[in-house]
């Protein structure tokens, strides 16, 4: 189990509307290992975002096993939930959730400025991550001077900054033109195969999860075979 990035089995998720019970999942397994490239398809409603959310401690489990990086997250308060979030998972949005009025490295700081970490070491690490995406020229641009592709670069730099082994991506090229989105997608491929990191990446696009080393489908809140 200690190769395995997520450990997901009987997973399901309920929500209550009124009398109406909702269940966007329903016992789900699902076996990750780390350093993989998964791409999660399926129509809209099918339950990507829950799964996405659960996967990343955002909301729990109402049934069933979730283990990630070795934790069970089933039981976990919310807080220690908040507290494990920050330093194992990195959320990349389609629409990047940048500060429009801080620059690039003002937005990558942003994730460190709670942590115990001194001045010059917090800038280390937001310079590094920002060369890693190929932004070192690009730090002191607010997110308006730049574009699509490389404010996509700047969240991800931002979800990579604390280091964690896990990202989860919710259609991260779904507003780019094909171009750019090829240049994030080359940039998660490099993110699994030479820094290790276990990517989940919802997408929409066929073209987008060839990147990927493996796709699961979801139809109806159950994961299909792998294609
Ligand atoms: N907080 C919530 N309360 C009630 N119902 C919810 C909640 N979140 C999601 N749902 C319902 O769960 C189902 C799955 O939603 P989800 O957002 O996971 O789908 P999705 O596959 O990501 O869809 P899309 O591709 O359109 O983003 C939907 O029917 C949605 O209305």
């Amino acid at each position: 189990m200690n190769d395995l990035m997520i450990y997901c089995q009987g997973v399901s998720k309920n929500y209550r509307k009124g009398k109406t019970v909702i269940t966007p999942l329903e016992k789900l397994d699902l076996e990750v290992p780390r350093g993989e490239f998964l791409a999660l398809m399926g129509p809209s409603g099918s339950g990507k975002t829950t799964l996405l959310n659960l996967l990343s401690g955002i909301d729990s489990p109402s049934e069933g096993s979730l283990v990630i990086a070795g934790v069970e997250l089933a039981g976990l308060a919310r807080r220690d939930l908040t507290k494990w979030r920050a330093k194992h998972v990195g959320y990349i949005f389609q629409l990047y959730h940048l500060v429009p009025v801080l620059s690039a490295f003002e937005n990558v700081e942003l994730p460190l400025l709670l942590s115990p970490m001194s001045r010059s070491e917090r800038r280390e690490r937001v310079t590094s991550v920002l060369d890693l995406v190929g932004l070192g020229d690009r730090m002191h641009h607010t997110p308006s001077e730049l574009s699509g592709g490389q404010e996509q670069r700047v969240a991800i730099a931002r979800a990579l900054v604390a280091d964690p082994p896990l990202l989860v991506a919710d259609e991260p090229t779904g507003d780019l033109d094909r171009e750019s989105a090829s240049h994030i997608l080359n940039l998660l491929q490099q993110l699994s195969k030479e820094h290790g990191k276990t990517i989940v990446m919802v997408t929409h696009d066929p073209r987008a999860a060839e990147s990927a080393s493996r796709t699961l489908h979801l139809e109806k809140g159950r994961l299909l075979e792998t294609v």
